[in-house]
């Protein structure tokens, strides 16, 4: 099977606790795999480390069988994997919703209208085009996660990394957000605490322990 990233006897501690060791976990192409675990268990930092956010673990990160051993060498990488945080307040950097989800594409250089039409079309995909001239803090939680899921699949990364996609979200958005994911061919880890959403949505489910993920 073709990985998409591999990681290797990962463990890591923050700047208070130990949080794992003994992480191993292969994603294919377009494999489908979500990471469930207790409060506090690590599996946010554990996102934050494929995603290039954390440095600071012992172990191998491969992405596209090439071993990461910088973060230099994660940038080759980085347009290619698409992270969604836990907390998305502090995701936005233009004020309104269209302007935002339009932004990744303007800085790769497209051109602003063909920015606008694909914005439109990924708004239109997610029932929420009716927000595309709002401003973004003046959303809910729900409806700011959902455009800023907006946001990252308009650049088609090849590798998603979704902390908690559904939280704050009611369960029409929910179901939006499952049939999203279903229809998308990507490889994905999906963090979550809802096992009923997960099961929708990942065959393969690991539960992270101190120890290791065991699959479920
Ligand atoms: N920057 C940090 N500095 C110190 N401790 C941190 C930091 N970030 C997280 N922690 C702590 O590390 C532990 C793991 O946090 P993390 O968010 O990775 O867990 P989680 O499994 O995603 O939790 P939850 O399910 O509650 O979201 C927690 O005890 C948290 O308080």
């Amino acid at each position: 099977m073709s990985c998409s990233f591999n990681l290797k006897n990962i463990s890591y501690k923050n700047d208070t606790k130990h949080l794992f060791s003994n992480i191993n976990l292969d994603v294919g192409h377009e494999q489908k795999v979500a990471i469930i675990g207790s409060n506090g268990a690590g599996k946010s930092s554990l996102l934050k480390i494929i995603a290039g956010l954390e440095s600071n673990y012992e172990g191998e990160l491969h992405l596209f069988h090439n071993k990461i051993s910088s973060k230099k060498e994660y940038e080759r990488f980085r347009s290619d994997i698409g992270y969604l945080p836990q907390d998305v307040s502090d995701f936005f950097l233009c004020p309104t919703v269209i302007e935002d989800v339009m932004f990744n594409l303007r800085c790769r250089g497209e051109k602003k209208e063909e920015a606008y039409t694909k914005a439109l079309v990924i708004l239109e995909q997610l029932n929420i085009v009716h927000l595309k001239d709002r401003i973004i803090y003046d959303l809910s939680g729900g409806e700011q996660k959902i455009v800023a899921i907006a946001g990252i699949l308009i650049t088609k990364p090849k590798i998603l990394l979704l902390d908690e996609p559904t939280n704050a979200l009611d369960s029409s958005s929910e179901q939006k957000i499952i049939e999203l994911l279903n229809s998308i061919n990507k490889s994905m880890v999906i963090v979550s605490h809802h096992k009923s959403f997960i099961e929708k949505l990942a065959p393969t489910i690991y539960e992270l322990k101190s120890n290791g993920l065991k699959l479920i």
